[in-house]
Formats: C-alpha cells, structure tokens, sequence
C-alpha cells in the first residue's frame, strides 16, 4: 500500500486540520497509509512583526510548496485563505472539503456585543480587512496589531491592553473551542470574511494522478464554487494581505452569488460590489471588474507601494 507523506505546519490548528482530512480520507476507504511531516514555515519564525509587511500570503505555504517539489511529502492541508491566488507551476488543489463557519467571531472582556464597546475601545487584530471593516462600522475604535496563533491571542486578550479581538470562526470551530467564548459571530455585512475564509486547499502535485484521483472524492462541490469565485476575484484584483479585500460567495442551486469588498486601509474608501451568475469563475471576475472601473484596482497598487516604501 503506498504511503502518502502529509506536510503540515506545526500550529494546533494546522495540525488539527492536517488529521481531520486524514480521518476523512481513511473513513473513506482511500487505499493509502499516512504519516505526517511537520514543516516550520517563516511565518511561524517570524511572529513579531505586522503580516502585511513581512510578505503575506506565500509565507506560510513556501516551504510546504518546496517539500511537495521534492517529493519529501505527498500533499498538504492549507487553510485555503492563506494560499496565494495563484498557485506555482506543477501545483495544484486536488481536494476542496466543506466549508467550516466562513465568519469572523468576535470575542470581547466581559461579552460586550460589538456594537456595546464604549468609544475608543482597544480591538486586536492583524489583519488589514478586519480592521478597515470594524473602522466602517465604528470610526471612534482604536485597532491594535496583534499576533500570534489562536491561543497566544485569546491569552492576550487576557493579559493584554486588549478590550476585544476577532479570530476567524473556522479556526475556534475546529480546534474545538467553546461556544461560549465567542461573544458574537459577526454578520457578514458588517465583516465581509476573506477569500476563501473557512475553506481548507489540499494541495498536490499536479501530476500524482493515483493521490488526485483519491483526494477528488472529498471534494464539496458548493465549497469549489464558492473558492473558485471568491479566488477568481482575489487573483484579478491582485489582491493579498497587504491590502484591505473580503470576498464572500454563496451558492443556491445552479447559481453562485459573490461579494467583493475593497478598502483603504483607514476605511476612508470603500469598493463592494454584488454579481450572481452561474460560473464560478466569470462571476469573480465580474465583480473584480466593476470595483476596477470604479478605481479599487488603482487603490490597491497604491496601498501596495505605499507598504513596500515602508
Ligand atoms: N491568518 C491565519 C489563519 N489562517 C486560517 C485561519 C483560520 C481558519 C480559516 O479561516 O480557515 C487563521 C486564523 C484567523 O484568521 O483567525
């Protein structure tokens, strides 16, 4: 019987994540043996600087991606949100599992609802899309950066000058946290969830046709559509985590619906933008074209050299 090497990162949730898709893969009867290889990616070494200014997304696959060339591992479970757009060449996502909650959860001292912070409370997160989108809602908050993997944060939270923090639902969901420490889950109208958010990638070689024709069997076929839009978009944006950008698709029969956001990162700007259609693809770049026309493309250039002069 073969054995599939599996990349994972070394974070709970990265390996959590890593042996749930293995438990889905043998309970589906795939003819393969397992054994997992951690690999420490440089987003994992370099913690105490602001993500958006150390490389974003490819910081934490570019290991995983060189161990996958050299065959030193078969496949690797990547939350999908943290993938680049655009995937190397011989690379490619053999398997798209269902969606978890694509929401961010909201998780404040005391359980004080979003909308009940007093002014100028302290809300920690790194990510530039959060924090525009909270600054929309509520211009008098104060965002501050924070990072570290799930529990460093929740422990900030605690020790730390924080009044709240968001964290991705998924994440808490499938590392098995309470209910009852998230204090809301926010609506996504208030907070339009990144690509791909709550969406695993399992990535592969594109020619290991014996492991793709396994790995295809797990695949949702509502999650394809909906990262396949929301991707579609992030690509022809050329967009990453440098720059404020959501997109949130759904599907309802043979049509998916896809929202598209593009912010400055003090919120002073803000794209959104609505298209339903029937493919995946064509509806992500209908929304990137009409935030385009309207000059979210430029922005993001801009916010970009902005960020590397820095
Ligand atoms: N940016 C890191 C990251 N990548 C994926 C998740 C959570 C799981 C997911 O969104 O699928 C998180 C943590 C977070 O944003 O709170």
């Amino acid at each position: 019987m073969r054995k599939i090497i599996v990349g994972s990162r070394k974070s709970k949730l990265a390996l959590t994540q890593t042996n749930w898709f293995i438990n889905e893969l043998k309970a589906a009867g795939v003819p393969f043996e397992f054994e997992v290889k951690e690999i420490v990616t440089k987003g994992d070494r370099i913690l105490d600087v602001q993500l958006s200014k150390v490389g974003g997304k490819g910081l934490f696959v570019k290991e995983i991606e060189q161990a996958l060339y050299d065959k030193e591992i078969d496949f690797a479970v990547h939350s999908m949100k943290d993938m680049p757009a655009v995937l190397p060449e011989g690379l490619t996502i053999g398997c798209i599992p269902p969606r978890e909650d694509a929401r961010d959860a909201f998780i404040s001292n005391g359980h004080v609802k979003f909308a009940d912070l007093p002014s100028g409370a302290v809300v920690g997160t790194s990510s530039l899309r959060r924090s525009a989108q909270l600054l929309t809602a509520r211009p008098d908050l104060t965002i501050q950066w924070i990072r570290g993997n799930v529990d460093t944060r929740l422990n900030k939270l605690e020790t730390e000058n924080y009044d709240a923090i968001i964290l991705a639902a998924a994440g808490l969901k499938r590392l098995g946290w309470s209910e009852d420490v998230v204090t809301e889950y926010l609506d996504i109208d208030v907070c339009l969830p990144a690509v791909a958010q709550g969406s695993l990638g399992i990535e592969c070689r594109a020619d290991d046709e014996e492991l793709l024709a396994q790995l295809a069997k797990l695949t949702d076929a509502a999650t394809w559509t909906t990262a396949h839009a929301e991707r579609t978009f992030l690509a022809a944006m050329d967009g990453g985590c440098q720059v404020p950008i959501a997109g949130y698709a759904t599907v309802e029969g043979d049509s998916v619906t896809l929202t598209g956001l593009v912010a400055s990162p003090d919120a002073s700007v803000v794209y959104k933008e609505t298209v339903t259609g029937t493919d995946a693809v064509a509806v992500g770049e209908a929304v990137a074209k009409k935030l385009t026309e309207q000059g979210a493309f430029d922005l993001i250039q801009r916010v970009k050299a902005e960020q590397n002069a820095e």
